[in-house]
């Protein structure tokens, strides 16, 4: 079953990767489409509504897209207003949500979750390229090399022209990594093999990225401190927006610090870096910039090489990180269960038995209100077999097995979910019968409305 269900998930990335060549920026996903055919579940593939590219809501062929019970997506920058109100979930085939409205999402009760680490080594690799394409004029060679090839003179010039492509090892360097995680860490022990010292920053280092570590790395106490004396600098944290983020992080302050020939590398994102600032030190000396994302400012400056954010885009990394968030939905459409979600707690209580009904809850995190959904349940005389209860800021989610015992399964819970879900600080519910049509039963408090 464990094999049958992979392939389920992976067909939903393939089956759109054989007329598009690459994962879309935006899928729709459903499983209500097939409640009135007889298919189980988990062995068929599921049913994808569209690519968001082509979504115009009056459109006949998109007519499902705003049925949809789940968004998959990559890059693409999602609107609060392209979320149906239908959608339960939202999986970021990928690891930065920042184009995701992540905060409306948790106020609309929506789970957005991300696939950590199913790209990082396909990032790393373009990392790795990038140390070399920082050290190594390579770019401007290959450039070079199709002018005389033009002209007729490659031939005749290459051995003079090389001298102006020369360039330096990375053996014996040092390295500084900004971000530990998935990445970074993965770096850090890449480089240390090839032989460069390391240097490193992250304040929320994990027990399992730790153990990636190179033993030879130093670890600093600010982004300043890891970059100074460093000849390369990669960095590999995620963009967040406000306060307190991490937007221009890598300005003047830190810029000041590098070494006059440094590289900075950032496959992370192009926010994280100040142009102007950056700009001011590629002007001034010899370092240079490598990056995977547009920037207006520093495109075609002659020490910036600018990548069109390749990081994840390899067959390995696209099919790892869209099985994953198929997965993930699944499992949450199926059994209610939460891993790898940015704004909702973990939370699993098993697969669904056939002799109970799972209630799902999505509440704000205020007292009081899990004592209603249980004064709920048994006001209507059923009984609780197991529950689960977790919460993350202002979320509070549940998940409750009520045996069906002397009950009509279908007719009597619909009207226990009604009145848990119209319960004051109640966002959405779901039922789930096991083995019927799972992504069905969603309810919604729409500002006091009843939303089916
Ligand atoms: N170029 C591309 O195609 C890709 C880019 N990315 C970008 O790379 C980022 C990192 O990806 P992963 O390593 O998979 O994520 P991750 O979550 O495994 O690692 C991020 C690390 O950054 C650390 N961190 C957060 N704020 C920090 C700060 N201010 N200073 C130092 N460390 C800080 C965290 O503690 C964490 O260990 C993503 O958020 C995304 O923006 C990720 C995948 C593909
Ligand atoms: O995973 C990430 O954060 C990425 O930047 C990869 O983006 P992509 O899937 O290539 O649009």
């Amino acid at each position: 079953m464990l094999g049958a269900n992979r392939a389920t998930s992976v067909a939903v990335v393939h089956a759109a990767s054989r007329t598009r060549a690459t994962l879309p920026a935006i899928q729709f996903i459903s499983v209500r489409t097939f409640a009135d055919v007889d298919i189980e579940h988990g062995r068929k593939e599921w049913k994808i509504l569209g690519d968001l590219k082509n979504y115009k809501p009056s459109r006949k062929n998109d007519e499902e897209a705003p049925s949809a019970h789940a968004i998959l997506l990559r890059s693409h920058k999602l609107k609060e207003e392209e979320v149906p109100p239908t959608v339960r979930a939202i999986a970021r085939c990928g690891a930065g949500t920042n184009n995701v409205p992540v905060a409306r999402m948790t106020e609309l009760g929506i789970p957005v979750f991300n696939t950590p680490g199913a790209n990082a080594n396909a990032v790393k690799e373009l990392v790795l390229c990038g140390l070399l394409l920082g050290s190594r004029r390579v770019v401007d060679g290959i450039n070079h090399m199709k002018d005389l090839g033009n002209q007729g003179l490659a031939r005749e010039r290459v051995e003079k022209d090389k001298a102006m492509f020369g360039g330096r090892e990375i053996k014996g360097k040092t390295l500084a990594v900004i971000g530990l995680g998935h990445i970074g860490s993965m770096t850090a022990r890449d480089a240390a093999e090839l032989g460069m010292n390391l240097q490193g920053y992250d304040p929320g280092l994990s027990v399992q990225s730790a153990l990636k570590l190179p033993t030879s790395i130093s670890l600093c106490d600010s982004i300043a401190a890891a970059v100074a004396g460093a000849d390369y600098i990669s960095i590999n944290i995620p963009y967040i927006k406000g306060e307190g983020g991490t937007h221009g992080i890598i300005g003047k302050d830190v810029i000041e610090n590098f070494k006059a020939d440094a590289v900075l590398l950032n496959f992370a994102r192009g926010e994280l870096v100040d142009s102007e600032a950056m700009k001011v030190f590629l002007d001034s000396g010899n370092g240079r910039y490598v990056s995977d994302f547009p920037d207006d400012l520093l495109w075609d400056h002659k020490n910036a090489v600018i990548l069109p954010h390749l990081g994840a885009s390899t067959e390995e990394a696209e099919d790892a990180a869209a099985s994953m968030a198929a997965d993930t939905i699944r499992d949450f459409l199926q059994t209610g269960a939460i891993r790898n979600s940015v704004n909702f707690p973990t939370c699993s209580l098993g697969e669904c038995s056939g002799s109970t009904v799972r209630i799902t809850v999505v509440n704000l995190n205020v007292p009081g209100c899990l004592a209603k959904i249980t004064d709920a349940v048994a006001s209507e005389n059923f009984n609780i077999v197991q529950q689960i209860n977790q919460s993350r800021g202002n979320i509070a989610y549940s998940v409750l097995d009520i045996d069906t015992e002397g009950h009509n399964a279908v007719a009597d819970f619909k009207s226990v979910q009604e009145k848990i879900t119209m319960l004051e600080g109640v966002l959405c519910s779901r039922i789930i019968y096991e083995g019927k049509t799972p992504g069905t039963g969603f309810a919604k408090n729409l500002e006091g409305e009843y939303f089916v």
